[in-house]
């Protein structure tokens, strides 16, 4: 079950943050893209072996996956089952899924049966229709687009307050599918935090948006302070650093600073 193994790690590696691997082959060093797709599955090991000790989940674009076809694939593959022998470590697939159901469905099964992930991203714009289909697969979890971190959230989101709307009805679904639904809250929507966490009481926050797109680790402390269970994920902000084991500790540390 994704709650508790989350909570599990959290506790163990007194960590909130989600190293995620947006492994763009463009980006990573010149002596891991030489090997193409290969090449990126190494440089995901690297990162693994540097960060698992201090992060709570994994959190896997798809994206930058499968621009690579079939080889890409067969890397996000090998990655899951790389993490899967660390100790009991949450992997998220970002996918940001969607559809009609039998649709859905089938996308489902790919993260779920084949991949056996823990949780996936969902976009939930078509529906309660097209959401359900992912939480009836054995201890799945998803976690909603509810308020994104990019500019374009001003387009229809926040001036139609989507993201209150988005929120009462996953709230309808909950008795349902307990613990099963999570939240994507931005990091650089903190003006909207106060609203968000009104309506979302227990459920789990993803929150991305730390680093690169300009949300700071203080941009939160409101959720600390509500006592909100949170994914933090910063990417390129850890696995293009200079030294990701030193950047996710001093993440770690500046968000353990917000409590003390
Ligand atoms: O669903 C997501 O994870 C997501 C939602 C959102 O609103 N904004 C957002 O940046 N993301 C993802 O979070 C990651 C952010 O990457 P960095 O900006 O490099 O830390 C990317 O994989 C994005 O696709």
């Amino acid at each position: 079950m994704f709650a508790k193994k989350l909570r599990d790690c959290q506790t163990r590696n007194k960590s909130l943050i989600c190293v995620g691997l947006d492994s763009d082959i463009e980006k990573i060093p010149s002596q891991f893209k030489v090997n193409g797709a290969k090449g990126v599955e190494e440089f995901n090991k690297y990162i693994i072996s540097e960060t698992y000790e201090y992060a709570c989940a994994y959190k896997i674009n798809i994206a930058f996956y499968e621009m690579l076809g079939y080889k890409g694939i067969k890397t996000l593959e090998n990655t899951v089952e790389y993490l899967k022998t660390y100790s009991d470590i949450p992997v998220i697939i970002d996918a940001k899924r969607s559809d009609i159901s039998n649709t859905a469905k089938a996308y489902a099964k790919f993260y779920f049966d084949y991949l056996k992930v823990d949780s996936i991203t969902i976009n939930p714009l078509m529906g309660v229709d097209s959401i359900e289909p992912y939480l009836e697969f054995p201890n799945s979890h998803i976690f909603a687009l509810v308020l994104t971190s990019n500019p374009g959230a001003n387009d229809f989101i926040i001036p139609n307050k989507l993201y209150l709307k988005i929120l009462e009805k996953l709230r309808e679904l909950e008795p349902k599918y307990k613990d099963q639904i999570g939240i994507v809250v931005g990091a650089t929507q903190k003006e909207y935090f106060d609203e968000i966490v009104e309506k979302s009481e227990g459920m789990i926050y993803l929150i991305p948006g730390i680093g690169s797109q300009g949300g700071k680790i203080e941009d939160l402390k409101i959720l600390v302070e509500k006592g909100k269970t949170m994914v933090i994920n910063v990417s390129r902000g850890i696995i293009f650093s200079e030294d990701p084991k030193r950047e996710i500790i001093k993440l770690r540390e500046d968000l353990r600073g917000l409590t003390s």
